[in-house]
């Protein structure tokens, strides 16, 4: 469980959780950082004898942590873990260091010293949390004599099995005495137990283990999942030693990544993200940095837009993010990756705090992310960076000069002023920070961004987080994988490795993988691909589980619930010049905030892969003047794609347009009944052209619709004028019959053409 999770279902504040977690020597990084079972149940009995005002709601921490929170969890557990072993502080050293700015390092150190402690194993990603309140509150009354140490648990449990043992003896030697089967020392499980399940592991009756539980407050039934607090809590009872076996999945980096030995951690550069409101000058700021770099910098030193750029400053690195805005820096924690170690704050001294201003505030915050201030366009009239200070007081972040612990920078960025201040301040932060990493490990980090690009392939800038990521080294990222074929810095230069918190742009990877996509490095390829494959193929399935595909029959609804803004369509006609037609009218079709996009246009028959990529970009297909060939067919049956055949334009437009509006009429559908082959032709005066024809689908009946298609292309559509088995006219011929086939007015008829029957009928709608 995360602390923030704890602290809102507590009805306290992170910053509570934290301090008290402090006071109980636990070492934690920030709000998302996770905490063990047995930390909740010393937490529930310290706000329980605190009596502060924070109440523990009953019940409250019932749920169990949900799959996606696991990903975020494990996502995140990786760079946590590197933390683990190397933040820890030494309070002293502060004092010792000789820098003039050691009471704005102290007072900022302080304000993250949360940030940079951890304690977090693999294990406890998995853990599931208490169903129920009471067993922590059990566990109180038995006086508090668990120690957090597994060891001792494990002392204590053999102590009481031994003594358990030893009643049992004596218990026999008063009673007569009955077959009682052996309590095990020692029972393992995975997810979840019930009640039952527990029993029978230990070898009683489940009526003992609802007493047992009814001693300790809990009512439950038989049936009943236990939480991992009650099965231990049992487990405790019984004198029995209980373990949860973590199941890691296949596709999870964490399984495949080594814990970082100390002695090979060194300090790595600080990774900086520029926030602040519009046009305050995060771009300019960024420009300004980079640009120091380069003047400063050997010759030919021109950066590339690679998505983030190192620049040096007294022999020291700092990493910066190139995308401004806090929008790049949400999106990547929403997908469970921190890369950012300090926010560098913009506001303009002219405009002060704005409504983005706040929006920046409150995600570095939430990430627990050290903030520096840069007071920007110092060169303006109407500058007032006291305002500026003024305004931010109301969000905690008060000036060093005014008390508090926050560093005010002021600067033009425009002009280049106050960039040295800037960086000079970055690297004091950093320092406190001590971020540390394994240059030795296999590299691990985040997608900073990615595309497609048309010479290259997928390109995308890694930023290493730990370890060093080399050329041709295997690599799978996010749901992508490959090696690295060619690895680019933020200079354009070609380079062989990549240490931490450095930006390289890479190519060989089998797909573009998303921002915010964690990567890993596999000293074995095999393996690598074997992860890759099943990581891209879990994506598969959990994307299509996510989506619900489009039907034009029930596309009003979907817009109407807000689900859709946009409605995917793929094109296949006859003629390139008929596509395009199609495709330019439907993108006009106006339907208020919904809007039509081609996702594909294509000449010839409706193919596997056109159902494929519809499929995947929830799409509906309309076919023009041509079908879907047989795997189209079973493809669109088995993805469940809509798949329109049209002949004329305007009806096309009228059925979209008016699925769009809720207006799609429901009554007549075309039903294909039927096809037949054509496998000769006979020139008859009289009577025209008459197909002697092998039903291979369906049947053909006199009065329904036909369609010639020849090479998947429709070449006529009307009705049957005769249908005959060798001399009579008949009302119909079924599959694996021959019969004879003449068109109302049409004649050309080939060999090899396929007739498709079709009626007209009746839907009933629900
Ligand atoms: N006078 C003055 N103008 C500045 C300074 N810094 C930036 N500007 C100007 O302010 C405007 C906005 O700057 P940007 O860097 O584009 O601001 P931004 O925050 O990146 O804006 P968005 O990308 O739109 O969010 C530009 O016209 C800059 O030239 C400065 O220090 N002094």
């Amino acid at each position: 469980m995360r602390i923030y999770e704890y602290a809102r279902q507590n009805n306290t504040t992170s910053k509570e959780v934290i301090q008290q977690l402090k006071n109980l020597d636990v070492d934690v990084k920030n709000h998302m950082s996770t905490i063990s079972i047995d930390t909740i149940v010393e937490l529930d009995k310290k706000f329980a004898s605190n009596g502060n005002g924070t109440k523990s709601k009953p019940g409250n921490n019932n749920q169990q942590i949900s799959s996606s929170n696991h990903n975020k969890n494990k996502n995140e557990s990786g760079q946590r873990m590197n933390k683990q072993q190397t933040n820890k502080k030494s309070n002293n050293q502060n004092q010792e260091n000789p820098n003039k700015k050691k009471a704005s390092q102290e007072q900022q150190k302080q304000a993250n010293s949360n940030a940079n402690k951890k304690q977090v194993t693999q294990g406890q990603q998995k853990q599931t949390r208490p169903n129920n309140k009471q067993a922590p509150q059990g566990q109180q009354k038995q006086g508090g004599n668990q120690k957090r140490q597994d060891q001792q648990k494990k002392k204590g449990r053999q102590n009481k099995n031994q003594q358990h043992k030893r009643n049992n003896r004596n218990n026999n030697t008063n009673t007569a005495p009955k077959p009682v089967k052996k309590t095990p020392e020692k029972i393992t499980y995975s997810e979840t137990l019930t009640v039952e399940e527990l029993a029978a592991k230990l070898n009683k009756e489940a009526s003992e283990i609802i007493k047992k539980l009814m001693f300790l407050g809990v009512m439950a039934t038989k049936n009943q999942d236990l939480d991992d607090d009650a099965v231990e809590l049992i487990c405790d009872e019984f004198g029995v030693e209980v373990e949860k076996e973590i199941i890691l999945e296949d596709t999870d980096f964490d399984k495949y990544r080594d814990q970082d030995d100390k002695a090979e951690l060194v300090e790595r550069p600080a990774v900086v993200t520029i926030m602040g409101h519009v046009d305050h000058g995060k771009t300019t700021l960024l420009d300004a940095i980079r640009h120091t770099k380069v003047t400063e910098g050997e010759a030919g030193g021109i950066t590339q837009h690679i998505g983030a750029y190192q620049v040096e400053n007294d022999g020291r690195k700092l990493t910066f993010l190139d995308t401004p805005g806090h929008a790049a820096f949400t999106s990547m924690r929403s997908r469970g990756a921190q890369v950012t170690d300090i926010a560098v704050l913009v506001v303009a001294a002219d405009d002060g705090v704005m409504p983005q201003t706040v929006e920046a505030i409150n995600h570095a915050k939430a990430a627990e992310v050290p903030i520096i201030v840069a007071v920007n366009k110092m060169d303006k009239e109407g500058a007032n960076p006291d305002r500026v200070m003024q305004e931010l007081t109301e969000y905690e972040l008060i000036p060093e000069d005014w008390g508090g612990n926050t560093i005010f920078v002021n600067m033009a960025a425009f002009k280049h002023e106050g960039i040295d201040s800037l960086l000079e301040m970055l690297q004091l932060v950093s320092e406190m920070e001590e971020l540390k990493a394994n240059p030795k490990a296999n590299a691990f980090g985040t997608v900073i961004e990615a595309e497609l690009d048309k010479g290259r392939g997928p390109v995308a800038t890694l930023l290493v987080q730990n370890g060093t990521l080399h050329v041709s080294d295997s690599v799978v990222v996010g749901s992508t994988f490959g090696r690295v074929r060619t690895m680019v810095n933020d200079e354009g230069k070609r380079v062989q490795s990549a240490e931490p918190s450095t930006p390289v742009e890479i190519t060989g990877l089998n797909d573009v993988p998303q921002a915010g996509d964690q990567f890993l490095v596999f000293s074995d390829e095999k393996k690598s691909r074997q992860v890759g494959e099943a990581r891209q193929q879990k994506h598969i399935q959990e994307t299509r589980s996510e989506t619900t595909k489009v039907s034009v029959d029930d596309l009003f609804e979907q817009i109407k619930q807000g689900e859709m803004k946009e409605i995917n369509i793929v094109i296949k006609a006859d003629v390139q010049g008929s596509a395009e037609a199609l495709a330019s009218s439907l993108e006009k079709i106006d339907v208020e905030g919904v809007k039509i996009k081609i996702i594909h246009t294509g000449v010839g028959a409706i193919k596997e892969s056109d159902i494929i990529l519809a499929s995947a970009s929830n799409a509906i297909v309309i076919g023009f003047n041509v079908r879907p060939d047989v795997n189209a067919k079973k493809a669109a049956e088995t993805e469940k794609v809509d798949v329109r055949p049209h002949r004329i334009i305007y009806k096309v437009i009228e059925e979209i347009e008016a699925a769009m509006k809720g207006m799609l009429d429901p009554e007549y559908e075309e039903k294909v009944i039927g096809q037949a082959e054509v496998r000769e032709t006979f020139k008859v005066s009289r009577i025209g052209t008459i197909a002697g024809c092998y039903v291979t689908e369906g049947k053909i009946t006199r009065d329904s619709g036909v369609r010639l298609i020849r090479e998947g292309v429709v070449q006529f559509e009307g009705e049957i004028d005769t249908l005959k088995r060798y001399k009579d006219d008949v009302k119909e011929v079924a599959q694996n019959y021959e019969c004879g086939i003449t068109i109302k007015s049409f004649n050309d008829i080939k060999e090899g053409d396929i007739l498709e029957a079709f009626v007209m009928e009746e839907i009933k709608r629900t």
